[in-house]
């Protein structure tokens, strides 16, 4: 069962085009993280997952429906970038409000223990700090048991304590057997928290596959080692080297061929090379690479 399909589809805003022939099906109960720069078409897609917006062409399916028909049976919770708390309202009060909403709601202590909440029932939505305000937009969001859960940058505003307690209480959700699909631009994050990473430019699918398919498809490797106050010259013409990096007498060079690199690094140069390490692109180093405007 597809959770999520897009076919073929593109969306413009006037002369923007935000989301060109995007093919991504999302089987169901698998997390996804949708990864791209700033103005990739990632919010974009989730608004027309939800509904909000229609594709200029192609087609959107959520579980096998239009959006806004799977949406209008509860079966899809968001929580986006906007998304406003009624400040007055506590906590529980927030949770039981937002139950009533659906037809068959998780229990409301499942819902706070989920959210990690259950310390700040009695608390009102505006005394929050940030990260337990998303935490309780979190709680609305999973409030009608959505089998798709969309979360929009949900973690932009966090520190690193609030992240962590937030995606465990993501993969509290996802354990269940449902489907979730979040955007951001924290690669460890993407790493980190889901089964599957789709790596989105200009609108388009770049990469899509596990954080390590997508490290190993670029293909690059970073050769570390010491250069102490040796001259860095000459070190940027060796073979596969596509940049050098120099920090603190600490050299990195990027390298499309590892072997040819540190063969000429000891044969073709008289520096003295201590401490080298070779090691895979890390997956910013590939986002970065498949993201570059071309
Ligand atoms: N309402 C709108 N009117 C005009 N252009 C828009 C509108 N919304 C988005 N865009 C443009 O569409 C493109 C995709 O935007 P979108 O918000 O989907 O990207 P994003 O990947 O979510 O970016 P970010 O990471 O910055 O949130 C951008 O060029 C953006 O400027």
């Amino acid at each position: 069962m597809e959770a999520i399909a897009f076919t073929d589809v593109s969306k413009s805003y006037g002369d923007v085009l935000a989301v060109d022939g995007l093919d991504l099906t999302v089987r169901a109960g698998t997390t996804v993280a949708l990864l791209g720069p700033n103005g990739a078409g990632k919010s974009t897609s989730v608004d027309m997952l939800l509904g909000l917006l229609r594709p200029t062409r192609g087609r959107v399916e959520v579980l096998g429906r239009p959006p806004d028909e799977a949406v209008a049976r509860g079966e899809v919770g968001a929580m986006l970038q906007s998304g406003e708390l009624i400040p007055e309202l506590t906590v529980r009060e927030t949770v039981d409000f937002v139950r009533r909403l659906y037809p068959d709601p998780l229990d409301p202590d499942e819902i706070l223990t989920m959210a990690d909440l259950t310390g700040l029932v009695k608390r009102r939505a505006g005394k929050l700090s940030g990260g337990q305000a998303q935490r309780v937009r979190f709680a609305m969001a999973v409030a009608g048991a959505p089998r798709l859960l969309l979360l929009d940058e949900p973690t932009a505003a966090m520190d690193v304590e609030s992240r962590l307690r937030f995606w465990a209480c993501m993969r509290d959700y996802a354990a269940g057997g449902r489907t979730v699909l979040f955007t951001t631009h924290h690669l460890e994050e993407a790493e980190e928290n889901s089964d599957r990473v789709v790596v989105i430019a200009r609108g388009r699918v770049v990469a899509d596959g596990t954080a390590a398919e997508i490290k190993a498809g670029t293909g690059g490797h970073a050769v570390h080692f010491t250069l102490g106050g040796q001259p860095a010259a000459g070190l940027d013409a060796l073979p596969g080297v596509t940049a050098v990096e120099i920090r603190s007498g600490a050299a990195t060079l990027r390298t499309t061929d590892a072997d040819a690199t540190v063969a000429a690094l000891y044969r073709g140069t008289s520096l003295e090379v201590r401490d080298l390490r070779i090691a895979g692109a890390d997956l910013e180093e590939a986002f970065l690479a498949l993201t570059r405007e071309s």
